[in-house]
C-alpha cells in the first residue's frame, strides 16, 4: 500500500510514546525463556519482537522468522542449546541472502549440530538441539555484531559458560555491550578485555526481577530528523528514554546537536528542540550506530547539504542493500550520492523533486527515513506497512504531529 505525505508544518509542539527497544526486546525474551524468574515492561511491538515470542513459544518443526534478523541470530544459539529439539529455522526470501556462517560455524566448534538446508551459509537451516560442552571459539567480528549476542545470550547456560575471542576490527560494540550489560542486570558476570569476551556459567537461579526495556532510540531518529528539518522553536516530547542507554542509537543526541538539534532529558522523556539552522557540511563515522544512517543521509538532503558517512559496511547485509538504496531513491528525488563499500557521500543540492515514489525494498527504514522528507516536498512511500517490523504506529504517530498522509 502506497502512502502519499503532502508537504506539511507540523504542530509547535507535540509528544510521541515510543514501543520499548527491539534489541533490547529480543535479547530479554529470549533471557526470559532461559530464565523464568524474569518479568518484562515496555516490551516492542514490533513485528520482529512478536516473531520472537512466538518462535521461542512454538513447538513446530519449522520456525518461520520472517525478516527479523536478531530472531534469526538469536534463536539459532537458542535452538543449538535446547537438547532433544530438531527445528528449522528459516526466514523470508531477504533472510536466506543474509549470511549466518561465521554463527553457524562458531556454534559448530563448540559441539553443536546445524546443517544447512539450502545453501550453504545462508538460512533455512537445520538444527539438533543438544548440549554444548566446548567453552573457548574465536570468530570474525567485523561482519555483524548479532552473531556475538547471540553467543553470549546463550552463553551462561554452558556448564563452564564462553570465552570468544573476536578476530579482525568489532563492528557495532554498543550492541555487543548492551547484550552483557543485560546479562549483568540478570546476574551473569562477565568481562570484556581488549577482544576476548568472557562470560560465567550460571550456577544459583537468578532472583525473581522485573526489567523495564527502555524505548527505541533508532525509532527516535526520525523525530530528530524532523526536528531538524524543521522551523526553529519547533518542541518534540518522546518518551521513555534516559540518560545513560544501553542503545548505542543515543548517539542521536550529540549527532543531531550539529544539526541544530538541542535534546533536553527530563524525568523519562526527552525533548528534541530546533533552536539554530546549522547547515555546515557533516561527518560522521556509523559504525557504532549502523541504524541510524539512512536518518541522517535523509536529514542531509532534506536540508540540502552534503554528508560523508562512514563506517557503513553492515548496511549491505541488512534488511535490503542499503548503500544502494539511498542512492537510488535520493537520486530520484534529484540529489548525486556516492558509495563504496562502507562510505556515503552526498552532493549538496538546491531543490527537491515534488510528488516522487520512494521504494522501499522491504526496508523499514527506508520508509521511515524518508517520511520526515514531508516537511520539504510532498511524496509517495511505496509499500508504508513495512515500518511494522519495528514501529508499527508509526505513521499514526506523524499524522498526529501534523504531517498530512492519505492512501
Ligand atoms: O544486536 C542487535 O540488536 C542489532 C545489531 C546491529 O546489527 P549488526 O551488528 O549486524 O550491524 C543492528 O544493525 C541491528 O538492527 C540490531
Ligand atoms: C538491521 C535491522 O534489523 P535486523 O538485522 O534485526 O533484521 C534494523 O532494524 O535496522
Amino acid at each position: 500500500m502506497n502512502f502519499t505525505l503532502h508537504k506539511s508544518v507540523i504542530k509547535k509542539q507535540s509528544i510521541i510514546e515510543i514501543t520499548g527497544s527491539k534489541s533490547e526486546s529480543n535479547r530479554l525474551l529470549l533471557l526470559q525463556a532461559l530464565f523464568p524468574e524474569f518479568q518484562l515492561q515496555n516490551v516492542s511491538n514490533s513485528d520482529d519482537s512478536n516473531l520472537m515470542t512466538k518462535a521461542l513459544a512454538s513447538k513446530e518443526q519449522v520456525v518461520d522468522i520472517h525478516h527479523a534478523g536478531t530472531a534469526m541470530r538469536f534463536l539459532t544459539a537458542f535452538f543449538a542449546v535446547e537438547e532433544g529439539r530438531e527445528v528449522v529455522l528459516t526466514g523470508s526470501k531477504r533472510m536466506k541472502e543474509r549470511p549466518i556462517k561465521i554463527l553457524v560455524k562458531a556454534l559448530q566448534e563448540l559441539g553443536a549440530d546445524i546443517s544447512y538446508n539450502e545453501n550453504e551459509g545462508f538460512p533455512p537451516i537445520k538444527i539438533k538441539g543438544k548440549k554444548l560442552t566446548k567453552n573457548k571459539v574465536s570468530l570474525q567480528a567485523n561482519v555483524s555484531s548479532q552473531y556475538i549476542s547471540a553467543l553470549l545470550l546463550i552463553a551462561s547456560k554452558l556448564e563452564n559458560g564462553l570465552e570468544l575471542s573476536l578476530k579482525g576490527e568489532i563492528t557495532s560494540i554498543p550492541y555487543i555491550k548492551m547484550t552483557l550489560s543485560l546479562l549483568e542486570e540478570i546476574g551473569v558476570k562477565s568481562t570484556f578485555i581488549n577482544n576476548t569476551i568472557t562470560v560465567k556459567p550460571n550456577t544459583e537461579n537468578p532472583k525473581p526481577k522485573t526489567l523495564i526495556v527502555e524505548s527505541d532510540w533508532s525509532s527516535a531518529s526520525y523525530y530528530f530528523s524532523i526536528a531538524a528539518l524543521s522551523e526553529i522553536g519547533t518542541e518534540i516530547t518522546l518518551s521513555s528514554y534516559k540518560k545513560n542507554s544501553l542503545q548505542g542509537d543515543s548517539v542521536l543526541v550529540d549527532i543531531y546537536k550539529a544539526f541544530g538539534v538541542e535534546t533536553v532529558f527530563t524525568n523519562n522523556s526527552i525533548n528534541l528542540k530546533k533552536k539554530t539552522q546549522n547547515l555546515e557540511p557533516k561527518t560522521f563515522n556509523l559504525v557504532n550506530a549502523p541504524d541510524i544512517a539512512q536518518t541522517i543521509a535523509a536529514t542531509c538532503f532534506g536540508l540540502g547539504i552534503a554528508c560523508h558517512l562512514k563506517g557503513l559496511h553492515t548496511l549491505k547485509i541488512k534488511e535490503t542493500d542499503r548503500l544502494v538504496a539511498l542512492k537510488t531513491e535520493i537520486e530520484k528525488l534529484g540529489g548525486k550520492v556516492d558509495v563504496t563499500n562502507d562510505t556515503l557521500y552526498l552532493h549538496p543540492s538546491n531543490s527537491i523533486k515534488e510528488m516522487v515514489t520512494i521504494a522501499t525494498y522491504h526496508d523499514h527504514r527506508m520508509a521511515m527515513a524518508f517520511a520526515p522528507l514531508a516537511l520539504k516536498t510532498s511524496i509517495i512511500v511505496e509499500d508504508a506497512t513495512v515500518v511494522s517490523k519495528s514501529y508499527p504506529t508509526f505513521w499514526n504517530d506523524l499524522k498526529s504531529i501534523g504531517i498530512k498522509i492519505t492512501q
